[in-house]
């Protein structure tokens, strides 16, 4: 019976709260037989379009030994599904704002895609009103019950998430900007992709760095830097600068009103927490693009690319040279970044 309650209660920690309460059954760190030991990741947002297909490929992570899944919907459903995948990550769920903090306590890794998406026609910060507040209230309890973890963080507008973020950080006398990383990886997937396609190569050889931001303009794509070395007429310049900084709306206008980009997300997304992760395990040379603390232009925050290492980023690399139209573009992305950033900065301030 106590094995059988064990596992019952990993499902749904209300179960164990009710065992405790009867039965003086302690709950038990009960990992998989055969589980390497590896980090503990939490998913906010767990139960959303990017969260399921996110939750599905980091059960498969080997570097993973406990997986919570948080949401203020859905989470039994979707950790009962995930859960059978016999792969070696314990996977618990956690359901609603009071089970925040047992969904937090000890991570190492804390990925946010909780949040409303897009319709065709919106912006992402017309996102801000609703999505500034959840943001805000998830990262109060990372604060209060695992300040030390990393934060990666999906929910737009990222432009002005990662500053509210920030914001309830120092706020709670948490911050460090090492661990606060806005992720924009889904725009260097893309623009990956894209360049691939005009130069013939497989997307695997190819490396776009991607800098500013994560909305429109201040999607700057620098492909003067690509790798490996190339070059583009003008008309390529303007199409893939176009395609990479529209790619959302793109997805968004393709799914007529059924939300944005998920699937890709949840790839993009998972490729950047393994990044983490392997840092956070000591591997070294780990680079990729992220929106981060910088101080890389006047701006606080700006992606480009960093090194991440055991402690998050260690650090953030400049921008490197840019030709006349880059320089043009980094002068427009820097000023609705400065924007957004004021206007998250602002949410928590008032
Ligand atoms: N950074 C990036 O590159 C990208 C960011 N996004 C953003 O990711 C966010 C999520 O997108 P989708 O998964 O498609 O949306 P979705 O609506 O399918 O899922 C969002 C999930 O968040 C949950 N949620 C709402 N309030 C919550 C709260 N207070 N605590 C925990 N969970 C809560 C919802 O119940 C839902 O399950 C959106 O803001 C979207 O704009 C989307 C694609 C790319
Ligand atoms: O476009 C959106 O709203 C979702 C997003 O951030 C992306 O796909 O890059």
């Amino acid at each position: 019976m106590e094995r059988i309650a064990r596992i019952a209660a990993h499902l749904n920690p209300q179960f164990s709260l009710q065992m405790e309460g009867g039965s003086g059954l302690e709950r038990v760190d009960c990992r998989a037989k055969g589980g390497s030991p590896g980090f503990k990741v939490a998913i906010l947002g767990a139960a959303g379009g990017i969260g399921q297909p996110l939750a599905l490929l980091m059960k498969m992570n080997p570097l993973v030994s406990v997986l919570h899944l948080y949401d203020v919907v859905n989470t039994p459903g979707v950790t009962a599904d995930i859960s059978h995948m016999d792969t070696s990550a314990v996977v618990r769920g956690f359901l609603g704002q009071q089970q925040l903090e047992d969904a937090l306590t000890g991570m190492d890794l804390v990925i946010i895609p909780a949040g409303v998406p897009r319709k065709p026609g919106m912006t992402r910060d017309d996102l801000f009103n609703i999505n500034a507040g959840i943001v805000k209230t998830l990262c109060e309890g990372i604060a209060k019950c695992c300040p030390k973890a990393i934060v990666n963080i999906i929910s737009n507008p990222v432009n002005s998430t990662v500053p509210i973020a920030a914001e309830v950080f120092k706020k709670a006398g948490t911050f460090d900007p090492k661990r606060l990383l806005g992720v924009t990886m889904l725009d260097v997937v893309r623009a990956n992709t894209f360049v691939a396609e005009v130069l013939g190569l497989d997307p695997k050889e190819v490396d776009v760095p991607v800098v500013g931001g994560h909305a429109g303009v201040t999607i700057l794509p620098l492909l003067s830097q690509v790798k490996p070395p190339c070059s583009f007429t003008q008309k390529e310049i303007d199409y893939l600068t176009d395609r990479i900084q529209n790619g959302g709306t793109e997805v968004v206008e393709a799914k007529a009103g059924a939300g944005s980009a998920t699937l890709s997300m949840a790839f993009a997304a998972v490729k950047f927490a393994d990044a983490c992760l392997h840092a956070l395990r000591g591997d070294a040379n780990i680079v990729q693009c992220a929106y981060v603390a910088s101080e890389v232009t006047e701006l606080p925050f700006f992606a480009s690319k960093v090194r991440l290492g055991r402690n998050g980023v260690e650090e953030v690399y400049p921008l490197g040279p840019l030709n006349e139209y880059e320089r043009a573009g980094l002068e427009k992305a820097k000023k609705e970044l400065a924007g957004s950033i004021q206007k998250g900065i602002a949410f928590v301030r008032k």
